[in-house]
């Protein structure tokens, strides 16, 4: 037994240091250690101590073995299984972020329905709980209650959970009404390189907010009186950048013109809301924006934010790759459609239902039915643009379709300064994408998937991407360290099983 403990601590050790890009002798002489003691260690051959375990770590600033179950998370997969049956797409974690933000704008209660339970959303719990905002799941754990205290605790902000998250950049709109002086940790999320915040600096500029950025903070200050004299017109059509000049411009007593907004699922799911909070809204599903603000906001809401058509794409890629007949329920259709244009075009064979409302009354959503198809890789690049466009969190997915389709497709993810990079992890599953530079790659399938065992890449989708081709792949894959993963999906190893996957999670010993 002892052995076997010592053999598996080996492999996690190995595994770590590769993934550095270390060598045995590099590591040993960080332990001040001989090469052969590290390659006894590693093939489980060595007595190991607990003071040593923790020494490696440090070395390669990787937790080696965690007790109890606050360790990383890692999937097992034993691939190769069809799917079968329905499943449903949860509520989309972009939405539910930003909506959680735009709560700090009322003084009444928030409920809001169905909030996928993933870490992203953990995380901006913890740093409204930190400052003094009553967050608490109720019927069940199904809906979560948002009640904001009179005063809010900045000096309390929890920067650690906030800086694992993107979405708390959306404080600054709703914060420049509250606070004449605060402080926010950078932003973190995914790691697709920079993500510059300038775009926001200027949107909020209109506002009297005035933002200085040094050694991981934003110092933010509010000029008072200074309100938008002329339209507000974004450097950028980015997602948050909207929000945030959405939420500053909900709680300023007057009309502001948002121009070149972003029209994406998650912005019309805030302007919902902010309806709800009595702010009216022209223009919603367009690029101009013209937002009749409240200089006091103070309602009992009510709102279900609507589902992921990220997520969507996620489980039709599922179905994909293993050529299964699946049917996805509630698929936000008007966010999928040039995804779907697009596999049409590629031979997918697929049934769409008839359209429903979603909760929210706004969102058309459909049951979409995927059948294994042969498919063609498309005549023209696969490439992103602001909605209405093919999502830009929907790009990494097309590279394990591609894999499966027969010819060659140019995936040109220009957005993201290393997400398609990340996507050559697929050749370790044996696709063939070659690099062609940082934002392009070449698909070249079909594949022949083959089993392995890799760290998750550190960013959301492309990690999805390699858990979906360990699906696909004949035999025994291992997934580390999923916390990128749990980030924008509930619960999906266990959703996965559900409709035929062979998912477990473990942690480590
Ligand atoms: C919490 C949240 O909602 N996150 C989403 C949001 O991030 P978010 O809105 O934060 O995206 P960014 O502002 O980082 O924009 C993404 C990248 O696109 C570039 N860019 C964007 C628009 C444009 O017109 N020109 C341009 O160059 C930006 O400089 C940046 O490098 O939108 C991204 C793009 O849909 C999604 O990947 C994220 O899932
Ligand atoms: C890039 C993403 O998220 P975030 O903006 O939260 O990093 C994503 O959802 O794929």
């Amino acid at each position: 037994m002892a052995d076997d403990y010592l053999v598996r601590i080996g492999k996690l050790i190995r595994t770590a240091r590769q993934s550095r890009g270390w060598t045995q002798n590099h590591l040993a002489e960080a332990l001040g250690t001989s090469q052969s003691a590290v390659n006894r260690i590693e093939r489980g051959n060595q007595n190991i101590s607990l003071e040593m375990i923790a020494r490696i770590s440090e070395a390669l600033d990787s937790e080696i073995v965690s007790l109890g179950t606050g360790g990383p998370m890692h999937l097992r997969v034993s691939g190769g299984r069809q799917l079968s049956g329905s499943i449903d797409v949860k509520t989309s974690k972009n939405a539910c972020v930003a909506l959680l933000c735009a709560t700090l704008l009322n003084s009444g209660r928030t409920v809001l329905r169905r909030v996928a339970r993933i870490e992203e959303v953990f995380r901006i719990l913890e740093v409204l709980a930190s400052i003094g905002v009553r967050t608490r799941w109720i019927n069940d754990g199904a809906d979560l209650e948002v009640i904001p205290p009179a005063d809010l605790d900045l000096d309390a902000l929890d920067t650690e959970a906030a800086r694992r998250t993107r979405s708390v950049i959306m404080f600054l709109g709703p914060l420049l009404h509250r606070e004449e002086r605060f402080k926010l940790p950078y932003a973190g999320g995914c790691d697709l390189g920079t993500r510059t915040v300038q775009p926001h600096m200027s949107a909020l500029r209109h506002f009297g907010l005035d933002i200085t950025a040094t050694e991981g903070t934003y110092h933010c200050e509010v000029e008072p009186g200074i309100t938008p004299d002329r339209a507000i017109v974004l450097t950028e059509r980015g997602d948050t950048v909207t929000e945030n000049a959405l939420l500053a411009a909900a709680r300023h007593d007057g009309i502001s013109v948002i121009r070149n907004a972003s029209s994406n699922y998650m912005v019309q799911d805030l302007c919902f809301f902010l309806e709800e909070l009595g702010v009216r809204i022209e223009g919603v599903g367009t690029t101009t924006l013209t937002v009749h603000g409240i200089k006091h906001i103070d309602r009992d809401v009510d709102y279900s934010p609507s589902e992921d058509p990220v997520e969507a794409m996620s489980l039709l890629t599922a179905a994909v790759v293993t050529s299964s007949e699946l049917t996805i329920r509630r698929v936000p259709l008007e966010f999928l459609e040039i995804e779907l244009a697009v596999l049409e075009e590629m031979g997918l064979d697929h049934d769409r239902g008839p359209e429903y409302a979603a909760d929210n009354g706004r969102t058309r959503l459909i049951d979409l039915t995927v059948r294994p198809s042969k498919l063609q890789a498309p005549i023209d690049k696969i490439h992103p643009m602001p909605f209405p466009g093919l999502n830009i969190d929907n790009v990494p997915f097309f590279a394990a379709i591609a894999a499966s389709a027969q010819g060659s497709t140019l995936i040109h993810d220009w957005v993201y300064d290393n997400r398609a990079i990340y996507l050559t992890e697929l050749t370790r599953l044996g696709a063939g994408v070659k690099l062609l530079d940082p934002h392009r790659v070449l698909v070249e399938g079909p594949t022949r998937w083959r089993e392995t065992e890799m760290i998750c890449p550190p960013a959301l989708r492309p990690a999805v991407v390699v858990l979906l081709g360990m699906m696909a792949a004949e035999g025994t894959s291992v997934l580390r360290n999923v916390y990128v993963i749990n980030r924008g999906y509930e619960s999906l190893a266990d959703r996965l099983n559900s409709v035929g996957a062979r998912i477990e999670t473990f942690r480590d010993i």
